[in-house]
């Protein structure tokens, strides 16, 4: 078997546990911004004041990056729930006289509960009106600071918030800068861990059309408000310091535009980047205020910030900064090491393969009518091709199997368990899994991570065991990831484990969509044109990739319009021409039916 050469600089280091990586640029700028601030803050009153608060609006706004950036869900309510948090520690402590801490918690708990209640509708409903919903959210809230005087203070707002303490430490001045820095250090690193898991592939795959993570067996609409929870959290405590370094709040400090603002800092200083909020803050807050100037014109300055950016930097700086490093790790080189494409075999368990029983299946598109009284039984371990020209239904067929269609009529019964009426999501995790005729990577990811996410049902650590990187996080990914490698050996693709899948050419990214699909250990798995775009050398070896996993036990349908693929593989052959079957078989048998070769000429039509 030949070897497959792959350099260890591609093995991520902090997880395969060999060799020094030097950091990111973004890391190093947003290590140098920290130092500036502090040692900035060390100059006078306003400085430490000003870069205090920098910290705060970087730990708010890392929570909106979070469900925007990561989620791609927009909010604009994120300053009114910090404004929330903010009134929630400041009549906690002043009017009932809590602590600090327990006022905190109490403000992160109201910013959470706030941004679930928000992200309720956020399920059902298009962006847009989510977008109005959170407009509307933030509204409300700056008209009940006002209204609400009893509890509010009014316009006079409320006086005398404490400063933090612990173990009789009190927090001020320099104290409450390292702490506010403390804490966007301890947020950015469960971020980081977070971002870097299961949750956070998911995540993303969300804000990319959430097609391929209810594929995925991911859970969206949980997800979904695990995001919204975890970012209300965040600006409900980011509030708690912020009532704290002020000591008195009023509606004043929470007008719209504070709300827009961390929208901006998260926008300008890179979506779904760790650095963005950093870089954010620093760029559309500290700058502005350092050069006093052009407070004044900060809205305005924003307005034209975001137009240039849009134009010449889309990404952010956060994302600037990145690209440019791309290209300065891709100049630097590794020593090498062997993989053998048949470690990849390994990895393949061996399963039980699932049984389909499909009745009468029909359906309709308005007044189209895709699939018609289709019957279908397909034998568990073995290579099913669903064949027919264009048009004729088989991408259909295959996403009502996977439950992205709901069938118009008729049954599908998966090892004769009725699946018609269940959605992708729970069909997915009964041990089916699917490619995509248009490969669904995530093009941002690496290929090694766009593999791990397949495994995403298989995972056992809870989301609290990611986020502060517990062992049995620590080794169920280190595990994962080796199998994802051989995986990627499996299909040929090793070497490039740690390129981003958008740099592959479509061909190839489907090979990675089937490593993705087997880490999940599919008992059925969906081929959806498997072999479009692949050379002749690469056609044999996915040929051999299939008798591979049919051989573990795996049952396997594609649709393929490779007919010497589907006559070298196959074990039996359905022919489809609008909609219906047209001819079932042996390959043999089918390809030499003289209805067959009609229709693919033409004729039948
Ligand atoms: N989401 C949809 N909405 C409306 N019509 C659809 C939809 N999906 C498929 N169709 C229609 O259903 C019919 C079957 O389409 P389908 O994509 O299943 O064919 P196919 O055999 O997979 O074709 P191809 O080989 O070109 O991929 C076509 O007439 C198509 O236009």
């Amino acid at each position: 078997m030949k070897p497959l050469i792959v350099s260890t600089s591609l093995v991520s280091p902090q997880r395969a546990g060999a060799g020094f990586a030097l950091p990111s640029l973004s890391l190093v700028a947003c290590a140098l911004l920290v130092l500036v601030a502090a040692g900035t803050a060390l100059i006078n009153s306003y400085y430490l004041l000003l870069m205090t608060f920098a910290g705060i609006y970087m730990v708010a706004a890392m929570g909106l990056n979070l469900l925007a950036g990561y989620a791609g869900i927009v909010s604009i309510a994120h300053g009114a729930l910090v404004c929330v948090g903010t009134y929630a520690t400041a009549i906690a402590s002043v009017r009932y006289g809590w602590g600090f801490w327990p006022s905190a918690l109490l403000s992160a708990s109201v910013g959470l509960g706030f941004s679930v209640v928000l992200g309720l509708p956020a399920l059902r409903l298009s962006s847009w009106y989510f977008v109005l919903i959170t407009i509307a959210f933030t509204l409300a809230v700056t008209a009940m600071l006002n209204d609400l005087r009893g509890f509010t203070g009014g316009y006079g707002g409320i006086v005398g918030i404490p400063k933090p303490s612990l173990a009789g430490v009190r927090f001020d001045g320099f104290g409450l800068f390292a702490l506010v820095a403390g804490v966007g250090a301890l947020l950015w690193w469960v971020m980081h861990n977070l971002i870097d898991s299961r949750i956070g592939w998911a995540l993303q795959s969300i804000r990319e059309g959430d097609v391929r993570a209810r594929a995925n067996g991911v859970s969206t609409a949980r997800l979904r408000l695990f995001a919204f929870a975890f970012s209300g959290a965040v600006a409900g405590l980011a509030g708690a310091f912020y009532a704290s370094a002020k000591g008195v709040v009023t509606p004043e400090d929470f007008s719209f535009d504070f709300s827009i603002f961390f929208l901006f800092v998260v926008v300008l200083g890179g979506p779904a980047r760790l650095s963005g909020p950093l870089l954010g803050v620093a760029a559309f807050y500290v700058l502005p205020e350092l050069l006093d100037s052009l407070k004044e014109y900060r809205m305005i300055a924003y307005g034209v910030g975001l137009l240039a950016f849009s134009v010449f930097l889309p990404e952010g700086l956060a994302g600037a900064i990145a690209k440019f490093d791309d290209r300065r790790q891709a100049r630097r080189a590794g020593p090498a090491v062997t993989l053998p494409r048949d470690a990849g075999a390994a990895v393949v368990e061996s399963v039980q393969g699932m049984a389909l029983r499909i009745r009468d299946l029909a359906k309709d598109f308005g007044g189209v009518r895709a699939l018609d009284g289709v019957s279908l039984d397909v034998q568990p371990g073995s290579i099913h091709a669903i064949v027919g020209p264009n048009g004729s239904g088989k991408t259909t067929l295959l996403n009502m199997i996977s439950g992205f269609y709901p069938a118009s009529a008729g049954s599908i019964l998966l090892d004769g368990a009725e699946v018609v009426g269940r959605g992708p999501t729970s069909i997915a995790r009964l041990g089916v899994q699917r490619t995509f005729q248009t490969p669904k990577l995530l093009g941002e990811l690496s290929l090694l991570e766009n593999v791990r996410f397949g495994a995403y049902a298989r995972e056992q650590a809870s989301g609290l065991e990611i986020a502060f990187r517990l062992p049995r996080a620590r080794h169920e990914a280190a595990a994962l990831d080796a199998e994802a490698l051989r995986l990627l050996a499996l299909v040929g693709l090793a070497g490039r484990a740690h390129e981003h899948a958008a740099l592959l050419p479509h061909g190839q990214q489907r090979l990675v969509e089937i490593a993705r699909a087997l880490i999940g250990r599919p008992k059925l798995l969906l081929l959806d044109e498997p072999a479009a775009g692949l050379s002749m050398g690469e056609l044999d070896e996915l040929g051999d990739l299939m008798q591979t996993i049919r051989r573990m036990g795996t049952t396997l349908i594609m649709v393929e319009h490779h007919i010497e693929l589907v006559a070298s593989i196959a074990n039996t052959v359905t022919v489809l021409d609008q909609g219906r079957i047209l001819a079932e078989g042996t390959p043999d048998q089918v390809f030499s039916s003289a209805a067959v070769v009609h229709a693919y000429t033409g004729g039948a039509r």
